[in-house]
């Protein structure tokens, strides 16, 4: 089984084989969390090529060798060809890397899934590889919804909980004043009220 683990990429030099439509997708997903990416293709996508040429990625015009994993921490094996992906996987995986292959979910360590972030929030969706085409249908229609205001909205509970945090409650009450605000700020939310209303209404309660 899957944990949704959130992992600090931070210092972690990922390694996307492969420069094709799957490849880009998931530079794009992972450029959004790390700038160490490094790609290995001996030929590139149109838009790849565009990506890398506006990044500072590494990219090693070539095809996949064997020992090419070594120095990275996180392998994305996104070749059109079952074997090289394979091949990549063994070394992977002896190497205890985290590895992802795109055409097999039964050799993936970790596996990609939806993803609409924000610097405030998360939201991720995965159906474990069995409709992976859902998987984007939610995160589109999920991603009109949970937007830049919605990330807003967290920067002020953000800043409401430092300031109850400074006031002398009790644990327990601060617990209820937190959970409360956090239930009336999703609930205007969802009704389409705005930041400002939002916190003229938790104001008032407060
Ligand atoms: C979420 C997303 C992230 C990303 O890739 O960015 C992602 N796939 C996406 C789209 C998508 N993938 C495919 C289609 C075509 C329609 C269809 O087949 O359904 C579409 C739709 C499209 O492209 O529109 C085909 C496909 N996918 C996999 C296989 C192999 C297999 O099944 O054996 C094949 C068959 C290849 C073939 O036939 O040759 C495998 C995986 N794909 C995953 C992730 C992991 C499971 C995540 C989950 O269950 O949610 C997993 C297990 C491994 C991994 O890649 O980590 C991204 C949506 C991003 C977004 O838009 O938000
Ligand atoms: N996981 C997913 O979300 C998903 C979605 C669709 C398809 N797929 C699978 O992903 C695979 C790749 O799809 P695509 O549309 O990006 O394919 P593509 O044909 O557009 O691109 C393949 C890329 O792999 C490179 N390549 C081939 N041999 C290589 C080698 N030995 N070393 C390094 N690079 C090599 C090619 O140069 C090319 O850049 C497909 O075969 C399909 O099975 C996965």
């Amino acid at each position: 089984m899957y944990f949704p683990f959130l992992i600090n990429l931070d210092g972690k030099a990922i390694l996307v084989v492969g420069g094709g439509k799957v490849a880009y997708r998931k530079v794009l997903l992972f450029k959004k969390f790390s700038n160490d990416i490094t790609i290995i293709a001996p030929e590139l996508c149109s838009e790849l090529e565009e990506e890398i040429k506006k990044s500072n990625f590494v990219y090693l015009k070539k095809y996949f060798e064997n020992g090419d994993t070594f120095k990275f921490d996180v392998i994305i094996a996104a070749t059109n060809s079952r074997d090289v992906n394979r091949l990549i996987y063994l070394e992977s995986k002896k190497n205890n890397k985290l590895i992802n292959v795109v055409d097999d979910p039964e050799l993936c360590a970790f596996i990609v899934p939806s993803i609409i972030s924000y610097e405030n929030f998360l939201i991720a969706f995965s159906t474990f590889g069995k409709a992976p085409s859902l998987s984007r249908v939610f995160r589109e229609e999920l991603e009109r919804d949970f937007d830049s205001s919605f990330n807003s909205i967290i920067g002020y509970l953000e800043s409401l909980r430092e300031s109850i945090k400074n006031k002398n409650y009790l644990p327990k009450e601060r617990e209820k004043i937190l959970l409360d605000c956090s239930r009336k700020a999703f609930k205007y939310f969802r009704r389409g009220k705005s930041l400002s209303e939002i916190k003229a209404m938790i104001e008032s309660c407060n």
